[in-house]
């Protein structure tokens, strides 16, 4: 499968900040959302899960065809709560229809990231809707029960190396799981909406339980009402996670450039964008107070 970018026609990087702006905006509006998470942390998990279904051995899937627009896509059950992000977002597609869904997912993450406090995010546009035909079999994206080993083939199929898969699942800062969505438990009292590299410094510094929780799933514990995935806890398991583990614990500056760098690289993945592409880099709507 062949993914050229095809830029919307004479759209410029201010045509894009204005939707980066609706979609700030809208989240500042809407903040109560998940006990005042806000839409921040769900809008990252739909630019990921719209970017997750991707193959490296046919190109397939990925973020290019907007396909999570598909019932046919969004109705895995590993994606549930996700029709918050997408119901989210249909407004902001319905004030400017020429943006193709492929790019509405991803900047909606990107818009996220940098409200959240996380780091600058260069964006492309240009991913082209495909038809219903080109929705991946479920199966593509990752359980949470696997050990070190599951994450490190999950990843292979992207491409990815320790270092790389080891930043992106430092998004697990943001957000919470939801007992009605993943089978998942909270409770959850720590800031979650802030982008930081405190992942890292919770997996080492805690006192991780592992207990079953009110959907007989496994998950890992600590006091102060945070968790840990099995995924999540398999980072400190492994020798080869467990070292980059420690330097984003101790260097957030490294976590925020390599987490950047491998976020654009999953919302990229398998797409060829021209050079004469200029990846646009937009402003917080902090930086843009008059
Ligand atoms: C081994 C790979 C991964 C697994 C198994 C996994 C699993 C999960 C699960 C079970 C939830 C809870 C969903 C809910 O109950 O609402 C979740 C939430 C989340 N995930 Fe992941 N995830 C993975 C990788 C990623 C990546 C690569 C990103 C982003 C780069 C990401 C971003 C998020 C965010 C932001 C949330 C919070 C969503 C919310 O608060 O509604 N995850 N993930
Ligand atoms: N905030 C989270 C932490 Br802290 C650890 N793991 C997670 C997995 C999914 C969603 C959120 C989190």
């Amino acid at each position: 499968t062949l993914h050229i970018a095809r830029p919307e026609k004479g759209k410029t990087l201010a045509d894009f900040q204005n939707i980066y702006n609706s979609i700030a905006e809208k989240m500042k509006s809407e903040s109560a959302y998940d006990d005042g998470t806000g839409y921040g942390p769900v809008l990252v998990r739909l630019s990921w899960h719209s970017s997750a279904t991707y193959d490296k051995n046919d190109n397939s899937g990925g973020s290019y065809g907007g396909t999570f627009r598909f019932k046919k896509e969004a109705s895995d059950v590993l994606s549930k709560g996700l029709e918050n992000a997408t119901k989210f977002l249909d407004p902001i597609h319905s004030e400017y229809p020429w943006l193709s869904h492929g790019d509405l997912y991803t900047l909606g993450g990107v818009t996220a990231l940098q409200e959240l406090g996380g780091p600058k995010t260069p964006w492309r546009p240009g991913r082209v809707d495909t038809g219903p035909e080109t929705v991946p079999a479920h199966g593509r994206l990752p359980i949470p029960e696997g050990n070190a080993s599951y994450v490190r083939n999950y990843y292979d199929r992207f491409g990815f190396n320790d270092q790389e898969v080891v930043a992106l699942l430092g998004a697990h800062i943001l957000g919470k799981t939801h007992l009605k969505n993943s089978g998942y438990d909270g409770p959850w009292d720590d800031d979650t909406n802030i982008f930081s590299n405190e992942f890292f410094g919770n997996l080492l510094e805690r006192k991780w339980t592992l207990e079953k929780n009110a959907a007989s799933n496994m998950q890992y514990n600590a006091k102060g009402g945070i968790m840990m995935l099995p995924t999540d806890y398999a980072l400190v398991q492994d020798p080869k996670y467990l070292k980059y583990v420690k330097k984003y614990a101790d260097d957030q500056d490294a976590f925020f450039s390599d987490f950047r760098d491998i976020y654009v690289k999953l919302l990229e993945r398998g797409i060829s964008f021209d050079d004469s592409i200029e990846p646009l880099v937009f402003k917080t709507l902090k930086e843009q107070l008059k």
